[in-house]
This record gives structure tokens, C-alpha cells and sequence, in this order.
């Protein structure tokens, strides 16, 4: 564990807030971050795609310094040698990124390392050993990202989740891809632990508040599933 990570080895992704400058408009990138934070997002990702790397650092230092008195850790998307310049908590990979053996191998044991996978095969292909997360997607279309593969929708995300399981029980599971507080709920009971999003709280006019309905949201799934179980 590095002395200023706040990962303590449980990973909360109820709530995900995928935050970068190419999604933010006008608003700053860290005060977004800050007030979703402060609504009750549990991870928060830097992700741009666009920026130099210094911009990036910067921009990952100004982020830890307000989401670590929070407790929310910080997960850089792509990027292992910002993850480390900025002491951040973690990074998220896609198949298309550095392989997820040499991200770890560099990142050492103790940071996040997140994966995107979009198949069966994907899933089947990963080595839960080295892996905080998994990240299920595209779920429904989005304006975000363009996506090369068409939406997978609830029922292939509820087919995903469980070939996650079965293939590594008790990894922590997020989806993303136009998830709204209406439809995270329904993702939930798809089997993931938290929904990872963009535009529910980076277009949002109060970013807390999104983020607070998106946790009740949440969390109103997951005590049904309990209550299922
Ligand atoms: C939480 C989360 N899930 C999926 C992605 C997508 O990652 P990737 O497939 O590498 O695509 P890019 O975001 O790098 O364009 C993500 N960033 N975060
Ligand atoms: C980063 C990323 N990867 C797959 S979809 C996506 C963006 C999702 O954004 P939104 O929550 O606005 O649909
Ligand atoms: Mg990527």
C-alpha cells in the first residue's frame, strides 16, 4: 500500500463517476469531481483521452489532493506512468491498453488495476489474480464514447456478470455506458456491484445530487438482491 493511498483493499464501485475535460463542458473537471465526491461517488476515474501528459499529471495531482480527504480513490484511465507520477490510487485498462501482467507488474501490488471486458471470450482470456475490478460494457448506447461494438443490453450484461463469477468469484463488477438513475437499479440486479458513469453526473446541473440519487439507486437494488439471496 503506498502511504497516501486511500484503497484499503475493499473497492466500492456503487457509484463510478468517469470524469475527464473532453466530458466536463464548462465546468471544471475537478470541481465536477469534488461535488460528486461529496454527493456520495465511491471511485472517481480521470479520463482523457486528449490531453499532454503533463496537463494530465497536473490535473491527477489537483484530483487526489480533493478526493483523498474523501476517502474516494483515484483511478487514471490508460495511463500507468501518470497513475504513478501522480501517486494515484489506481488505473484503468481497456483490451486495447498496455496487457493487464504489465500494468500490474508496474504498478506493483497494492494499486487499483481495473479492466474493460465486453465478451465472454474477454472474460475467459482475463487473469483475475492481478485484477481489483472488472468493467462490463458498452451496456446501453451512449453519446460518450464511440463504441465499436453494438450495446450489449441488460440481459447480455446479466450473462457477462455471471461468466465474471463463475470465472472469479467475489471480483468486484461495474458496468458502464449510458446508465442513468433510472436503469442502474436494473444493472444491479444484473448482477454487478456498481455502475460506472459519465454523463448521469458530469450533465447533471447539480453533480452531488446526481450522484446521490444514483447511490440510492444503488443501494435500493443491491438490499433487494440481499433480501433475494
Ligand atoms: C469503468 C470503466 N469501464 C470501461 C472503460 C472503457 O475503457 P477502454 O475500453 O479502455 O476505453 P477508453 O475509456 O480508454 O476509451 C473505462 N474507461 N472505465
Ligand atoms: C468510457 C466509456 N467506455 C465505454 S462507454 C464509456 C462512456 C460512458 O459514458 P456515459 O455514462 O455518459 O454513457
Ligand atoms: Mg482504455
Amino acid at each position: 500500500m503506498t502511504s497516501d493511498s486511500v484503497y484499503s483493499g475493499f473497492l466500492d464501485l456503487r457509484v463510478y463517476f468517469v470524469i475527464g475535460p473532453g466530458h466536463a463542458g464548462d465546468r471544471p473537471v475537478v470541481d465536477l469531481a469534488g461535488q460528486a465526491a461529496e454527493g456520495g461517488a465511491t471511485a472517481v476515474q480521470l479520463r482523457d483521452k486528449a490531453g499532454d501528459t503533463a496537463a494530465l499529471v497536473a490535473r491527477a495531482r489537483a484530483l487526489k489532493a480533493v478526493l483523498s480527504p474523501l476517502g474516494v480513490p483515484l483511478i487514471v484511465n490508460d495511463r500507468v506512468d501518470v497513475a504513478l507520477a501522480a501517486e494515484a490510487d489506481g488505473v484503468h485498462i481497456g483490451q486495447r491498453d498496455m496487457a493487464a501482467a504489465d500494468a500490474r507488474r508496474l504498478l506493483g501490488p497494492d494499486r487499483i488495476l481495473g479492466l474493460t471486458v465486453q465478451s465472454a471470450a474477454e472474460i475467459a482470456a482475463m487473469d483475475p489474480d492481478i485484477l481489483d475490478y472488472v468493467s462490463i460494457g458498452g451496456v446501453f448506447a451512449t453519446a460518450s464514447k464511440q463504441n465499436p461494438h453494438p450495446p450489449i443490453g441488460l440481459d447480455g450484461l446479466a450473462r457477462l456478470a455471471v461468466a465474471a463469477a463463475e470465472k472469479a468469484p467475489g471480483l468486484p463488477v461495474c458496468a458502464i455506458a449510458g446508465i442513468t438513475a433510472e436503469t442502474a437499479g436494473a444493472v444491479i440486479a444484473a448482477g454487478c456491484d456498481g455502475v460506472a458513469v459519465v454523463s448521469a453526473i458530469a450533465a447533471a446541473p447539480d453533480p452531488a445530487a446526481a450522484a446521490r440519487g444514483l447511490g440510492a439507486a444503488v443501494d435500493r437494488a443491491l438490499g433487494q438482491r440481499r433480501a433475494r439471496a
